[in-house]
């Protein structure tokens, strides 16, 4: 529940700032919000400088709707009702919405997952541990925000600060003890988890995507680095302080080590990490492999394949370890988990022919799905993928080389083109593969799933990748239903109608 606070009291918060008028009629907050379409009655309305507009030329709007304070970190030229300028106006959205928001995650135990790949794995992997141990838990991330069972729709993957701030807020009002949240690069950047309290902060990996935005390497793992560096930098000796669990095998990892002061639990298979899988066996069922814990060691059996998904599952355990949770009870419950929607997704069929879902969507994502598929497939591995518009278009040649490289067949589609030309998107991934005349193209994506599923024999399996979970298609700026699951049962049907 949000306490209901004076104006003048929640502003107290901002150390450095200047009131203009510096008297001003006091109120009660109703809302504190970033966005002039949610401003009702008694709100406090933050302008922010966004990347496509600038909440300070929304400010008269703000008033109109009901606003009776503004915070700027320009001038604005209002009269009437208080303006608070600050240094700089998402910080003190910051410290504004922590405060209004009743400081839910100190409240909780929060675990970040930050890494290119396998952040909602993990965290999906993380909630189903503590929901295991009979807890309430919280789930924030790229296909929604999840109280208990409970999901709301999101539109990032990591939430703007104020939609953060009342999600955790919610949360503690419903009793949740655990939230396991993804966090971007992106959010990490732009500053959208200031003021939350990490527990746990995991790091996954570090490959190429998002350079659209990040523009090098450098700036991407910067980016990664401040949630290890902005966690907490005091030690309570109660057992219930700060943990960075890192992934050693990835150079990145090892770095991140030097930017925290919190303790460390390390994950591998290749290095000697202080929990680490060996004697890995992948098969079409599942992953057998030993885990070891210090100098324990248990034989495991998980119902997802690949190699990549030990290191999502070494995560998770850890993350639970490091909570406290005991070995033998995480154990139990990775053992039972059975996967995220759109993630190495199989769909059978009596044909023979089976379909994998995917949301592998950056080269490196791509290859550790073929490279998996390969070792389980009986027969061939073919591949349907597209690169996405308006997002990182380095990806593209690497995605092409790699889809043809690793499958037997590779047909090359539309993801969400956006506002981009999808042929153009095409044309790009043909640039990384040699004889690309031979690659079969349908921009239409249902064309290339059903000429995929086609040609599929028995033994066969057909990656449909890039997708994963989402249940839509951008085309320009319009969000179309799309599923490649339903997309792949029909064609599934037909291929069995035809075989009868
Ligand atoms: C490029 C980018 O990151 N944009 C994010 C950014 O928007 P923005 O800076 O463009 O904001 P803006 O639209 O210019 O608006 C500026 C301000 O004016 C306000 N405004 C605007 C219009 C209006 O009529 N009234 C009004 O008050 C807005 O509320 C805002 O406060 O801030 C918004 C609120 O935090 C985000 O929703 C938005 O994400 C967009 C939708 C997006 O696509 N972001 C992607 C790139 C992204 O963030 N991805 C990551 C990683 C995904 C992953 O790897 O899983 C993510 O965490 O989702
Ligand atoms: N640990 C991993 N290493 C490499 N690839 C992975 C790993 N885990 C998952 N993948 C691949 O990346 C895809 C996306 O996985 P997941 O959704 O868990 O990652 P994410 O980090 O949340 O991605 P996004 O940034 O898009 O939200 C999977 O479908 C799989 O192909
Ligand atoms: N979080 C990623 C998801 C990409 C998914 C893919 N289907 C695409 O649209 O490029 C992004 O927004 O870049
Ligand atoms: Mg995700």
């Amino acid at each position: 529940m949000v306490k209901k606070m004076q104006a003048s009291k929640l502003i107290k918060c901002l150390r450095f700032k200047k009131v203009l008028p510096a008297e001003y009629e006091d109120f009660t907050v109703s809302l504190l919000t970033q966005n002039t379409k949610e401003v009702i009655e008694n709100s406090i309305f933050v302008a922010v400088k966004g990347a496509q507009f600038d909440g300070h030329r929304f400010v008269k709007e703000a008033i109109q709707a009901g606003a009776k304070m503004i915070i700027a970190q320009e001038r604005v030229a209002i009269d009437g009702v208080p303006v608070v300028y600050v240094e700089n106006s998402k910080r003190a959205m910051a410290i504004l919405s922590s405060h209004f928001y009743g400081n839910a995650s100190q409240a909780l135990r929060v675990i970040g997952v930050t890494g290119t790949n396998g952040k909602t794995t993990v965290t999906h992997l993380i909630e189903a541990i503590f929901r295991a141990q009979g807890e309430e838990t919280g789930l924030i991330g790229t296909m929604y925000r999840k109280i208990g069972s409970e999901i709301f729709p999101t539109k990032n993957t990591t939430p703007d600060i104020i939609t953060l701030q009342r999600a955790l807020n919610k949360m503690v009002e419903r009793h949740v003890s655990t939230v396991a949240m993804e966090v971007s690069s992106i959010a990490l950047i732009q500053g959208r988890v200031w003021g939350v309290d990490f527990d746990i902060a995991v790091f996954t990996n570090l490959t190429r995507d998002h350079l659209d935005y990040h523009k090098t390497m450098a700036n991407y793992e910067h980016a990664k680095s401040l949630l290890f560096s902005q966690l907490g930098n005091c030690y309570t000796g109660n057992g219930d302080d700060k943990v960075a669990v890192l992934n050693i095998d990835d150079p990145v990892g090892r770095q991140f080590q030097q930017d925290t002061a919190a303790h460390i639990l390390t994950y591998g298979i290749e290095q000697p990490a202080m929990i680490r899988a060996t004697d890995i066996k992948i098969h079409s069922q599942g992953t057998d492999f030993k885990l070891h814990v210090f100098d324990q060691v248990w034989p495991i059996r998980v119902k997802m394949i690949g190699r990549f998904n030990v290191y999502n599952i070494l995560a998770a355990f850890a993350a639970a370890y490091a909570a406290g949770v005991k070995s033998e009870r995480i154990i139990t419950a990775l053992s039972e988990f059975s996967g995220v929607k759109g993630r190495m997704q199989l769909i059978t069929s009596t044909t023979g022919v089976s379909v994998v879902v995917d949301y592998s969507h950056t080269p490196d994502g791509l290859f550790q799905a073929l490279k998996t598929l390969d070792e389980v497939a009986q027969k061939r591995v073919l591949c349907v993928i597209g690169c996405g518009g308006d997002r990182d278009h380095g990806k593209r040649p690497k995605m092409g080389e790699i889809a043809v490289k690793y499958s037997d067949l590779a047909i090359f589609t539309s993801d969400n083109p956006r506002t981009e030309d999808p042929e153009k998107i095409i044309a790009a991934m043909l640039t990384g593969v040699p004889g690309k005349s031979e690659v079969p193209v349908f921009v239409k994506r249902r064309a290339a799933i059903n000429y995929a599923i086609k040609q599929a024999q028995p033994g066969d399996v057909v990656l449909i990748a890039g997708k994963g979970h989402e249940d839509y298609q951008i085309i320009g700026k319009e969000k179309r239903h799309f599923d490649d699951v339903e997309e792949a049962t029909k064609a599934l049907k037909l291929k069995e109608q035809a075989d009868k």
